[in-house]
């Protein structure tokens, strides 16, 4: 067997994508032959992205992919940071454990810190794997099971004003996109999405082998003046046979403008036939399904797990770029960084809903680790939650008012946003 050190990292090129791809898929258990046809696929999401590969010899054993992509922080509309968006992360079962993931993705977010990049982030196959590198859960998802047919007790005003229309996942494509955008934008942590990934995801560019999907219903929201103001999607059991007996409808990238909208796309799919319940994913922490039915037991909160996590490489400018809605105070925050990137001691003013970090000597208030730090940057996971674990430490009153100022509402949004 081949040492560590004979294992190279590097670039893959255009000739080696296709083994790139086949070892990424193997150990993603990917049960499908992969062909040069896969790799013609994925070439227009590829485009302006870094694929690394590690090498042994001329044999790819560790796959790695990340480029420059957008992602929404506290402070609504038009609060955001350039991020490092890190996907593909794969080393192959014979190659293990050597330390080739650790060389991977120090390399990668190094890289990042220099060419200015303030966050890191991916949504991760495991729990265990990116804590070490600084990585921490930031954007929480559940999905919520709902008994069929159930009703809701309380709408908000003006859902009686949105109709509710059955289309094809297709006839979306037009007015989705930007419905998201939209909707996106105000969610921190929502990842955002491209053109190509709406193709893939409405059924409009399969995959060498993959049915073409793009006639699975689809409901869109419309209010009075017609325009697009909510979207969900879903599908059923593949035969109706099975669904004669007991029919779970999936339902995810369910996104509304106005909590009107998504409450008439609700009393629409809690009244379907022949459905006994909804299973819906992606939702977030502070979904308000639940505060509508008027049995809130009919929907049961299950599979909640981690989504999205972050990694500040600049905390200056990553906390200059967010809004803050808690109480207006200072404090010394210093954060230690065991890969010697985003360390440091600055002095954090809040005020004005802004934050201004400078560089200080003075004794720290607040001290923890990068992980804890990124893990609340989104204002979803609690500073006091992290202080209780002994990951954040420094006198309560300060550890009390950080966390306040760094809470943010409304909550992240659990997002899929890449292929
Ligand atoms: C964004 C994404 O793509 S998420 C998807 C991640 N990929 C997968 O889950 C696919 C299956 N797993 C794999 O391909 C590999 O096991 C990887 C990529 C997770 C890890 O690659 P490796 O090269 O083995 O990691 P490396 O040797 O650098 O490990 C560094 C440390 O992390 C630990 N570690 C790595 N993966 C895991 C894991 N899944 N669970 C627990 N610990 C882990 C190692 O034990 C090691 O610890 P140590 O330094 O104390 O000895």
């Amino acid at each position: 067997m081949s040492s560590e050190q004979q294992v190279e990292i590097r670039a893959v090129t255009e000739g080696e994508q296709l083994e790139w791809l086949r070892c990424s898929r193997r150990t993603f258990l990917y049960p499908k032959t992969v062909t040069a046809e896969h790799v013609e696929h994925r070439r227009p999401t590829w485009e302006g992205q870094r694929l690394t590969g590690a090498f042994d010899g001329d044999r790819v054993v560790g796959t790695y992919r990340s480029w420059e992509w957008s992602l929404p922080v506290p402070g609504g509309a038009g609060h955001s940071v350039l991020t490092d968006h890190i996907s593909t992360v794969t080393v192959a079962p014979t190659h293990r454990r050597r330390g080739i993931l650790t060389r991977m993705i120090t390399a990668d977010l190094s890289a990042a810190r220099e060419r200015g990049v303030p966050l890191a982030y991916l949504v991760a196959g495991e729990a265990p794997i990116y804590g070490r590198y600084g990585f921490g859960a930031a954007v929480a998802g559940q999905t919520l099971t709902v008994r069929v047919p159930a009703s809701l007790a309380h709408v908000p005003t003006g859902t009686e004003g949105i109709r509710v229309e059955l289309v094809d996942d297709a006839d979306l494509r037009a007015e989705a996109p930007v419905l998201f955008a939209a909707v996106a934008a105000a969610r921190p942590g929502a990842v955002l999405r491209t053109e190509r990934f709406w193709d893939e995801a409405l059924g409009l560019a399969p995959g060498p082998g993959d049915d073409a999907t793009a006639a699975r219903p689809a409901l869109i929201a419309r209010d009075a003046s017609g325009a697009a103001v909510g979207v969900a999607r879903y599908r059923a059991q593949e035969s109706w046979q099975a669904m004669r007996h007991d029919t779970t409808l999936e339902v995810h990238d369910v996104f509304a403008a106005t909590p009107a909208a998504q409450a008439a796309l609700w009393q629409h799919l809690l009244s379907m036939d022949i459905v006994d319940r909804l299973r819906i994913t992606e939702r977030p922490l502070d979904d308000p399904l639940p505060e509508l039915l008027a049995d809130r037991r009919d929907a049961l909160a299950g599979e909640g797990s981690d989504h999205l996590w972050a990694r500040l490489l600049d905390v200056p400018a990553a906390l200059e770029a967010r809004g803050w809605l808690g109480p207006a105070g200072s404090c010394v925050l210093e954060v230690h960084d065991a890969l010697g990137i985003a360390g440091g001691r600055w002095r954090l003013d809040v005020a004005d809903g802004l934050a201004t970090v400078t560089t200080t000597t003075a004794d720290a208030d607040v001290t923890c680790d990068v992980g804890a730090l990124s893990a609340a940057y989104l204002g979803e996971t609690s500073l006091v939650a992290l202080a209780a674990a002994g990951r954040v430490r420094g006198d309560a009153a300060a550890v009390g008012r950080l966390s306040a100022q760094l809470a943010w509402q409304p909550t992240s949004w659990p997002t899929i946003g890449h292929f």
